[in-house]
C-alpha cells in the first residue's frame, strides 16, 4: 500500500510481491536506476558550471549531434547496470547495436533486458531546460545461460514488466510502474533520497492542453491539421492552451498532472515521425496507459505494434483518453 513520504527504497522493497516473477532481481534493477539517476542528476545540475554543456562533434546512429550530457547519462547507467549484473543486456538511444552484459562468471543467467534513452530532450540542454531520461524492463524470452539476441529486445510493448522515466526539473522525479499503477518519487537532494510525492498518478479524462511542434504544421497529415484547428476552435472549453517544451518527458509527465495531449505525428519531413518505439514511445504509453491515458500511433495501440528495429521511429499520439480518442477520429475521417 502507497504511504506518502515513503522512500523508494522502502517502497520498491514492500510492493515487491505485486510482481509475478518477484525474486527480487527487479528491485535490484529499479534500485540501480534509482542510483544512476542520482549520479546523472548531479552533473545535469552542475552542467553550466564544468565543461559538459555542448556537442561531443559527434552522432549518433540516429544522425543526430550527441550531446555531452547524453554521452555521460549513458555511461553511467550502462556502468551502473553492468556493475550489478542484473541485466543480460542493454539497447540504448546513443549506441548502434545492443549491449551483452555477460553477467556473473560469465553465465548469460540474468533475466532481464533494459532499453533507454539515457537523455531525453537534448535539444533543452544548453538551454537550462527540463530533460529526462526513460526506461523499459523485458523479461528475457531466450533461454538463460545464453547471449541475449536482438530478439529480446523487440518484444511488443505490453510484454514491458516495468518501465519509467526521470524528469531533471525544477524537482529531480522518478515516475515508474510495474503494471500496477503509476508513483512519482521526488528526490530530496539535501539528502539523496527519492521519496513518495504523486502517488497513483493518473491522467484526467479531458484536458485542454495540446503539445505538438507546430512549425511543422505544414507537413503534418491533413488529419493532424484538422484535430490542431479543433483544438483552437472557440468552443465550451477551447481552445485549448499550446504548451510544447520540446522533451518528451516534461511534456508528457505536465499532461499526467493536468490533462492534455502530445502528439509528434508523421510529416513529409519524417514518414515515421521521430520518437523511438523502443525506448520513449513503449515506456511512456505503458505509463500513460497504467495512468488511465491512452496511446496510439494514431490508429494502433502503441503496446500493439511488433518492434522490428532496435532505433524504429514510430508516429506517437499520447495523453487524455478521451483528447488522443478524438484525435484518432479525425484521423479515421482523413484516410
Ligand atoms: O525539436 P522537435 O523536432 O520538436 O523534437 C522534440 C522531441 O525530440 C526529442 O528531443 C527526442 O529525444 P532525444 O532528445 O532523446 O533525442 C524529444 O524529447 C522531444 O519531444
Ligand atoms: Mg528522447
Ligand atoms: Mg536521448
Amino acid at each position: 500500500m502507497a504511504r506518502k513520504n515513503q522512500t523508494l527504497g522502502e517502497f520498491i522493497i514492500e510492493n515487491q510481491s505485486e510482481f509475478k516473477y518477484s525474486s527480487g532481481e527487479l528491485s535490484r534493477l529499479i534500485n540501480a536506476i534509482r542510483l544512476a539517476a542520482k549520479v546523472v542528476n548531479h552533473q545535469v545540475n552542475k552542467a553550466g558550471l564544468v565543461d559538459i554543456l555542448g556537442g561531443v562533434g559527434d552522432t549518433n546512429v540516429q544522425g543526430e549531434d550527441q550531446q555531452k550530457l547524453d554521452v555521460i547519462a549513458n555511461e553511467a547507467f550502462i556502468n551502473t547496470l553492468k556493475n550489478r549484473e542484473i541485466v543480460c543486456g542493454i539497447g540504448s538511444e546513443e549506441n548502434d547495436d545492443f549491449i551483452t552484459v555477460e553477467g556473473h562468471n560469465d553465465d548469460h543467467n540474468n533475466k532481464y533486458v533494459i532499453l533507454m534513452d539515457p537523455l531525453d530532450g537534448s535539444s533543452n540542454i544548453d538551454v537550462n531546460v527540463s530533460v529526462g531520461t526513460i526506461f523499459s524492463i523485458y523479461r528475457r524470452i531466450t533461454d538463460p545461460g545464453t547471449p541475449v539476441t536482438l530478439e529480446d529486445f523487440l518484444q511488443p510493448g505490453r510484454n514491458q514488466v516495468a518501465a519509467g522515466y526521470i524528469i531533471y526539473g525544477t524537482s529531480t522525479m522518478l515516475v515508474y510502474t510495474t503494471g500496477h499503477g503509476v508513483n512519482g518519487f521526488t528526490l530530496n537532494p539535501a539528502i539523496g533520497t527519492f521519496y513518495l510525492s504523486h502517488p497513483n498518478m493518473k491522467f484526467p479524462e479531458e484536458g485542454n492542453i495540446y503539445s505538438v511542434n507546430e512549425g511543422n504544421y505544414t507537413h503534418f497529415p491533413q488529419g493532424v491539421k484538422n484535430y490542431i484547428k479543433y483544438c483552437q476552435e472557440e468552443s465550451e472549453n477551447r481552445p485549448y492552451t499550446s504548451r510544447y517544451i520540446g522533451s518528451l518527458v516534461s511534456d508528457i509527465h505536465r499532461n499526467m498532472i493536468k490533462g492534455g495531449i502530445y502528439m509528434y505525428p508523421k510529416s513529409s519531413l519524417n514518414a515515421k515521425g521521430k520518437l523511438r518505439l523502443l525506448y520513449e514511445c513503449n515506456p511512456m504509453a505503458f505509463i500513460t496507459e497504467q495512468a488511465g491515458g491512452k496511446a496510439s500511433d494514431g490508429y494502433t495501440s502503441i503496446l500493439d505494434l511488433q518492434p522490428t528495429e532496435l532505433h524504429e521511429r514510430v508516429p506517437f499520439f499520447c495523453g487524455s483518453k478521451k483528447m488522443v480518442e478524438k484525435a484518432e477520429a479525425f484521423m479515421a475521417e482523413s484516410l
